[in-house]
């Protein structure tokens, strides 16, 4: 094992730089106040008090609460207090103040009981400041509950079998961003579970970045698959291992690793991170030991979120699918302030409607997808949301999946009867998927809507999920390659900087055209790479090729990986939209993109200009033989070692000379 050197934490780790370049600049880069639709015109702050004062919680299913959280959920998922931050926007970003850990000998209800002693008139007269000295007298800073942490197995790595010298060097960079984003939680959050917003697990994990400072469930596939292209098998294991200690403890997964996620799940991958780590180490045991657990989530999401559908054509048959349908009938106490300005519609005397409303939200962001005209019946406004009306394809497809591995890891463990009895599901509950979600005439699997008894049949890159996640007859070679034809006339597939996530214009959802964002476009590459089609093959490589390089030319102006780009631009720009600004760091964009370059190491080859920040100036040598002069051109760089003209880059380089020299030492 190498130990890092704690030394290596001081060094400076470079700084995300955003640069006029990087923002598109016909989009408004905005506050989320801005951003987000429906408030731009609600002006009155006293009104916004008002509004946000109401009575959201009596009656209502909580995001958590005494049954979930006991010592907590009075802090984190409803109340006075919630309401009061929120109310005066204490912080820029709705999430800060949710992630402040409560200090040392304080309890929720104390906290509570403290607060209506100093603040005993109406919510909408208490002033920013005297809150904020409330707050910072009774709350640790964000995240003040996580230790920076060493990787079980890190150590700089030269990616031998990617040849190119800019994906080679690339590669190397993200590499060594795991070491900035894995965090350990300090023992304190295990002894006083109720002091934290934080769920406790019991193994170090990567985080995705920014304000997305816990583990997040479905970010970590692609985590996973970019740790496991860096051999940091230990890493993908401890935060499979973390999955299992959370269904083991919750019966399910949530969200992301606070209690303010407990009432709502992400798209289930739990059983895909087994199987990529199976398919990466021949660990039978981890699987053996995982199973039971990949059961009990499948459980969840059949016990929890399965509906009956009908379609009109035959109503006859009821086919048993599965929804993005979360309890939870309160604003997420994350955003409070937005979606109580999304809802700003609904009148308190309709409070069934404005339950209802709050339920699509958090459904929406159960999916992942959180927001996009995906789960809006307009397609356009944040009002009409109808989340859990909608059946999506791929959290059918991603159960389908589950069924699949289920049945092959059984065979594995050498359990015949179990393996015939998830081989049986699987075989039965993907005709029923064609059945439910594949329409002929336009070429795809959609999403089906039950209101409306129709396919919302508009590009998304859930077209492809069922590819993906191989949820179709391997026989039925053509299936492929009309969802390519149709996706390619469709016309997602021209835009220089990816796939987009839609191509509904003007929503200012995050989860819409412009926006390309790498779990999707990893899916749509894989999908294509898995159809056994060389012309399908050849298209996904394509795909892989320009994403990266989106990746790539925005990392050497900015310094970081960021969460999404904007593929409509020709030259790599940031993402806008939603409600909070688009996050460095970024986890799942670190490992898509190390995993696509290890499948395509042999044939990924740099054509663009030369990126200095990467590979350092071209230097130019002139060596006088005998005979004649031979000039060479060469980087300044080995490919091993990261070299720029660059400050930062120098301290990458730093780092990466010091921690080779300590490794062959430990060696
Ligand atoms: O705070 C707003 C929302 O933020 C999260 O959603 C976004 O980030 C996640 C982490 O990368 C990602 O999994 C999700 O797909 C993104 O839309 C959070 O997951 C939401 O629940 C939350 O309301």
């Amino acid at each position: 094992m190498v130990i890092i050197p704690s030394f290596v934490k001081l060094l400076p780790i470079p700084e995300p730089l955003i640069t006029p370049d990087l923002i598109n600049n016909s989009a408004d880069f905005g506050t989320p106040e801005e951003s987000h639709d429906n408030t731009v015109e609600f002006e009155n702050s006293k009104n916004i008090s008002r509004l946000i004062s109401e009575d959201y919680f009596t009656d209502s299913i909580l995001p958590c609460d005494n049954t979930t959280s006991p010592g907590n959920w009075m802090i984190y998922c409803s109340g006075k207090l919630l309401q009061a931050v929120m109310s005066v926007k204490l912080y820029n970003d709705s999430k800060t103040f949710l992630d402040q850990p409560m200090k040392q000998n304080t309890t929720g209800p104390m906290i509570m009981r403290a607060f209506h002693r100093t603040f005993s008139g109406p919510i909408e007269n208490i002033r920013k400041e005297e809150l904020k000295k409330f707050v910072d007298k009774y709350f640790d800073k964000e995240g003040n509950e996580l230790d920076v942490c060493e990787l079980p197995e890190w150590a700089p790595k030269q990616f031998s079998g990617i040849k190119d010298e800019t994906y080679n060097a690339f590669a190397q960079r993200i590499h060594f961003i795991w070491i900035q984003l894995c965090r350990k939680m300090k023992e304190e959050v295990k002894d006083e579970q109720n002091r934290f917003s934080l769920l406790y697990v019991p193994n170090s994990f990567i985080i995705p970045g920014g304000r997305f400072r816990e583990f997040y469930y479905w970010d970590a596939y692609w985590i996973i698959k970019g740790l496991l292209a860096s051999q940091l098998y230990s890493t993908a294991r401890n935060m499979i291992s973390n999955f299992g200690y959370i269904i083991e403890k919750h019966g399910f997964i949530p969200n992301g690793g606070r209690v303010y996620y407990l009432r709502r799940s992400q798209p289930p991958m739990f059983a895909p991170m087994v199987y990529e780590y199976f398919m990466a180490t021949d660990d039978l045991q981890f699987v053996a030991d995982m199973i039971p657990l990949i059961e009990k989530e499948y459980t969840f999401w059949n016990n929890h979120r399965s509906v009956n559908v009908t379609k009109e054509d035959d109503i006859e048959t009821t086919y048993n699918m599965f929804q993005y349908r979360t309890e939870s009938q309160t604003p997420r106490p994350e955003s409070f302030r937005e979606d109580v300005l999304s809802a700003q519609h609904l009148h308190s005397n309709s409070s069934d409607s404005r339950r209802k409303f709050f339920q699509n939200i958090a459904s929406a962001a159960e999916s992942g997808w959180d927001f996009s005209s995906r789960w809006f019946s307009d397609g356009q406004n944040m009002s009409t949301i109808e989340t859990i009306d909608i059946v999506p394809v791929d959290l059918n497809a991603f159960i389908c999946y589950n069924m699949n591995i289920l049945s092959f890891f059984y065979s594995k463990l050498g359990n015949r009867l179990k393996h015939d009895e998830w081989a049986g599901r699987y075989n039965q509950f993907r005709d029923f998927f064609t059945q439910v979600f594949y329409v002929s005439s336009r070429r795809g699997w959609y999403d089906y809507n039950l209101r409306t008894q129709k396919h919302n049949t508009e590009f998304y890159p859930t077209i492809a999920a069922p590819l993906f996640a191989q949820c179709y007859d391997p026989l039925n070679t053509k299936l492929a390659v009309d969802v390519y034809n149709q996706i390619e006339e469709m016309g997602a597939l021209k835009w220089p900087g990816g796939i987009p996530t839609s191509l509904r214009q003007n929503t200012s959802q995050q989860w819409d055209f412009p926006n390309g964002w790498s779990p999707l476009v990893h899916m749509v590459i894989e999908g294509f790479r898995k159809s056994l089609n060389p012309v399908l093959q050849q298209k996904a490589y394509e795909i892989a090729k320009k994403w990266l390089e989106t990746n790539i030319l925005t990392f050497n102006i900015s310094n970081a990986m960021w969460e999404k780009y904007d593929v409509k631009e020709p030259d790599a720009k940031l993402a806008t939209g939603g409600e909070y600004e688009v996050q460095a760091g970024f986890g799942w964009t670190n490992g898509a993109a190390l995993d696509l370059m290890l499948t395509y190491s042999d044939r990924l080859n740099w054509t663009g200009p030369r990126l200095e920040n990467l590979v350092g100036p071209k230097t130019t040598t002139t060596i006088q033989t005998t005979h004649d002069t031979i000039t060479t051109t060469s980087s300044s760089s080995s490919s091993s070692t990261p070299v720029s003209s660059s400050n930062t880059s120098k301290s990458y380089l730093i780092i990466t000379i010091t921690m080779f020299i300590m490794y062959i030492g430990l060696l």
